[in-house]
């Protein structure tokens, strides 16, 4: 799943067990959506939220939103009866949470088979020390931050500029970009009413790297869209760069200047990477 050919700047949770809101998923602007049978599904509510989904998934209409599903733990009561149930239901990734080592991810893999991707909850203080290896599994095509979680475990406060969630926020976007190909998603902002403090974190977090933010409201998706979009500036910037290049390059030149700046190859590769996730996310609009 790679985002140059599939954005992924907003990724909402919808809870398995609401149909209402399964069937309003159909028509929201975002890229992605976790259909969570895990926080939020009830204990009593989980059998049936499981067979909800999986009638959801199969009825179809999510159009190119990729379609990720979060079972329960594997150690909990129903996480091997939600991965039977809906490793064949036609979603794009499985979401594993409360994951703390590789062999947590093998387990699942050996349950659903080498051809779905899985994505992993990086929730748990050891999956943050075991990030580099979780992200190198074979199998596992994207990490998403569980900053809740996190940070319950962690005994932290909550700040606006999230300092103590730091270095696990950078240990995550660094450990997909070590694996090359893996996605990184943010975690959620919980006051889901608060568009301006919503911005703030969704740029705090783009500008760490990560390629998308984990909402809960399907009010926070434009906010958000907008944050981890290139912005018309960037996107011409990255053409004047790759034509300056260019022209450099034919006059037999290794570098070229813009704007005062010096364009090297590397900066060549982050403008076509721009243009490239501009173009993807132009596809995602055109249905
Ligand atoms: C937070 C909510 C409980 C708020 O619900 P509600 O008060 O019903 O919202 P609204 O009345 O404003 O809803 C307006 C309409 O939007 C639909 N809706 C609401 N939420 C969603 C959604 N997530 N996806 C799709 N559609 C949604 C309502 O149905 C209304 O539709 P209509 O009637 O047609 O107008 C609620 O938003 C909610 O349940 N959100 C999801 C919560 C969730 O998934 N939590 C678990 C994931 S977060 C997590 O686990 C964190 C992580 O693990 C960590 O550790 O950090
Ligand atoms: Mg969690």
């Amino acid at each position: 799943m790679d985002t140059a050919t599939r954005p992924f700047r907003s990724v909402l949770y919808i809870p398995g067990s609401k149909d209402r809101a399964l069937d309003k998923a159909r028509t929201l602007p975002c890229d992605a959506i976790i259909f969570d049978l895990e926080d939020a599904v009830s204990p009593e509510a989980k059998p049936q939220a499981r067979e909800t989904l999986a009638n959801a998934l199969k009825q179809g209409g999510y159009g190119k939103r990729s379609k990720i599903v979060r079972i329960n733990a594997l150690t909990t009561e129903w996480g091997l009866e939600d991965a039977r149930a809906l490793r064949d239901a036609g979603a794009d990734a499985i979401l594993l949470p409360k994951v703390n080592t590789p062999s947590d991810v093998d387990n699942l893999a050996d349950m659903l088979g080498p051809d779905m991707p899985i994505w992993v909850m990086m929730e748990t203080p050891v999956s943050v020390f075991n990030a580099r290896e979780i992200a190198a599994h074979a199998q596992v095509a994207g990490l998403v931050a569980g900053t809740n979680d996190l940070t319950k475990d962690l005994g932290c406060r909550t700040r606006a500029d999230r300092l103590p969630l730091m270095t696990s926020l950078q240990m995550i976007v660094m450990a997909a970009r070590a694996a090359r190909g893996v996605v990184a998603i943010d975690g959620v902002y919980n006051r889901f009413r608060d568009g301006e403090g919503l911005k703030a974190e969704c740029e705090q977090g783009r500008d760490l790297g990560f390629d998308g933010k984990t909402l809960i409201h399907p009010a926070q998706i434009d906010v958000t869209n907008t944050a981890f979009a290139p912005t018309q500036s960037e996107i011409d910037l990255a053409q004047r760069q790759i034509a300056a290049f260019e022209e450099s390059h034919a006059a037999g030149q290794g570098v070229a200047v813009v704007d005062g700046q010096i364009v090297e190859n590397l900066h060549i590769v982050a403008a076509q990477r721009i243009l490239a996730k501009a173009e993807a996310i132009k596809d995602m609009a055109a249905e």
